[in-house]
C-alpha cells in the first residue's frame, strides 16, 4: 500500500484484483449515470478560501456523531455485498472503522450476518435496514440488531423501487450468477480473490439466507429478496419501526426540503442527504446541490449527514462547510476493501483524514466545529 496516495489508486487496484462483475457493481450507477457523475463533479466545483498566517498547529478532526465521540466526521455507509469484494468483507471493513474510531454501518444486503460481525468485533456497529414486505422477518431482523447491540439503525428510504444499473445486467450480476466463458476466465485470473471468498464465512445474503423459510436455496433466496422490496412503504411505517427499535434512528436517502421537514417530525435523530450514490433516481440533483437548502431548513432540528461522491478529504470539507455534521462514504472504502481487505479500508480512511487535516490547515481552521461556509470562496 506504500505507493497508494489517493482513493483513485485504490479504485484502480480494486479493478485489477476483483472480478469485473463485482467491481462494476460497486463502481457504476443507474441508467445514464448522470446523477452518479454529478455527485463528484458538483463537489469539485466548490472552491476554498485560502487563509494564511493563522496558527493551525493544533488541528483536530475529532467530533461527535449522534452525541458519541468520533475520531473524525466520517461514517462507513451501508454497502451491500461487501463480502463479494473481499472474503468476510463486512468484518474487515468494520474492524478498520473501529480501529480508526469511526462508525461502520452494516447493510441488510450483507454477505456476513449481523451475528457474524458481532462475534468478530468488540465494539457496537450500526445496522442499515431495508423494509421488506415480510414484516415478521423485518421485526426479527430489528430484534437481531438489538441483540447484537447495534448502536444506531439506518433506515434507507430511497429504494422502494430499484433503479436499474445497466452494467449489472450486462455482467449477469444475479444470484445465482450467470456464468460465461469470459467470466470463468476473469475469476481464474483472480486467485487471491477466489481463495479469500472461499475462506469467508458465507457467499450469500447472511441476514436472509436460512432466516426465511426456503431461502437456504440460492435461487429461492434471490427470488424471495427481489420480490420483497416494499413499494407500499410510507411515513406511517416509521412509527411501527420506532415501536420496535428503541435506539437512535437515521433516515437515509433524503434529497427534498419537504421530505427533510417531515423526517424531522418523526423523532429520528438524523437524516442522510443522499441519492444513494447515483444508483437510484437518475436525473436527481447531486447530493451537494441540495445540501445547503436542507441544512438551512432543518439543521437546527435534526443532525445532518451527507453522502454522494466523496473521494477526497477536500470533498468532506466542502460538505461540512455546506451544513453536514458528518459524511458517509460508500465507494471510497469499498475500493479499499477490494484493493487490500482491512488494510485497504484503513488506507482509504487514512487518506481522507490526511487530506481533510491538510485542507483545514490551508483554510486556517483548527477544529471541525469551526468549518462553515466561511472556508469557501464565493
Ligand atoms: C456497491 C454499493 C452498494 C450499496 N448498498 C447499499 C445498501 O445496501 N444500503 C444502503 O442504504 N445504501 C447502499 N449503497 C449506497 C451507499 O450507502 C451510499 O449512499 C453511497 O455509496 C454514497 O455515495 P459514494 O459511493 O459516492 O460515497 C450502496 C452503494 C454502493 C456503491
Ligand atoms: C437491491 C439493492 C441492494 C443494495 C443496494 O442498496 C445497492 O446496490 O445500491
Amino acid at each position: 500500500m506504500k505507493h497508494i496516495t489517493c482513493i483513485e489508486d485504490l479504485r484502480q487496484l480494486h479493478k485489477r484484483r476483483v472480478p469485473k462483475a463485482f467491481f462494476d457493481y460497486a463502481d457504476r450507477g443507474s441508467y445514464t449515470e448522470d446523477t452518479l457523475r454529478a455527485n463528484s463533479a458538483d463537489l469539485q466545483q466548490i472552491k476554498f478560501r485560502q487563509r494564511i498566517l493563522v496558527d493551525v498547529s493544533k488541528r483536530s478532526l475529532s467530533t461527535t456523531i449522534l452525541g458519541e465521540p468520533s475520531a473524525m466526521p466520517l461514517i462507513l455507509a451501508p454497502v451491500g455485498l461487501l463480502g463479494m469484494q473481499h472474503g468476510d468483507g463486512e468484518i474487515y471493513a468494520c474492524r478498520a472503522a473501529q480501529a480508526a474510531g469511526i462508525p461502520f454501518t452494516q447493510s441488510t444486503m450483507s454477505i456476513c450476518s449481523i451475528e457474524d460481525i458481532a462475534a468478530a468485533v468488540d465494539k457496537p456497529f450500526w445496522f442499515q435496514l431495508y423494509v421488506m414486505k415480510d414484516r415478521g422477518f423485518i421485526k426479527s431482523l430489528i430484534e437481531r440488531a438489538i441483540a447484537a447491540k447495534c448502536s444506531a439503525l439506518v433506515l434507507t428510504v430511497d429504494l422502494q423501487v430499484i433503479g436499474q444499473r445497466h452494467q449489472d445486467i450486462k455482467n449477469g450480476m444475479t444470484v445465482p450468477p450467470e456464468w460465461s466463458l469470459s467470466k470463468l476466465i476473469d475469476f481464474a485470473t483472480k486467485p487471491a480473490w477466489v481463495s479469500g471468498v472461499l475462506q469467508g464465512k458465507r457467499r450469500t445474503f447472511g441476514n436472509i439466507a436460512g432466516h426465511v423459510k426456503g431461502t437456504e436455496d440460492l435461487t429461492k433466496l434471490s427470488e424471495w429478496t427481489a420480490s420483497q422490496f416494499d413499494t407500499s412503504l410510507n411515513w406511517k411505517d416509521i412509527d411501527w419501526i420506532r415501536s420496535i427499535w428503541p435506539g437512535k434512528l437515521i433516515l437515509k436517502g433524503i434529497l427534498d426540503v419537504e421530505d427533510a421537514e417531515l423526517a424531522a417530525k418523526t423523532g429520528a435523530q438524523a437524516i442522510v442527504v443522499s441519492n444513494h450514490g447515483g444508483r437510484q433516481l437518475d436525473g436527481a440533483p447531486s447530493s451537494i446541490e441540495v445540501l445547503p437548502e436542507i441544512a438551512d431548513a432543518v439543521g437546527s432540528q435534526i443532525e445532518i449527514m451527507f453522502d454522494g461522491g466523496i473521494r477526497t478529504g477536500m470533498d468532506m470539507m466542502r460538505a461540512l462547510a455546506l451544513g453536514a455534521k458528518s459524511c458517509m462514504i460508500g465507494r471510497a472504502y469499498a475500493y479499499g476493501l477490494g484493493a487490500g481487505g482491512q488494510e485497504g479500508v484503513a488506507k482509504a480512511i487514512d487518506i481522507l483524514a490526511k487530506e481533510l487535516t491538510t485542507t483545514m490547515g490551508l483554510c486556517g481552521v483548527n477544529t471541525i466545529a469551526e468549518i462553515d461556509d466561511h472556508v469557501l470562496a464565493v
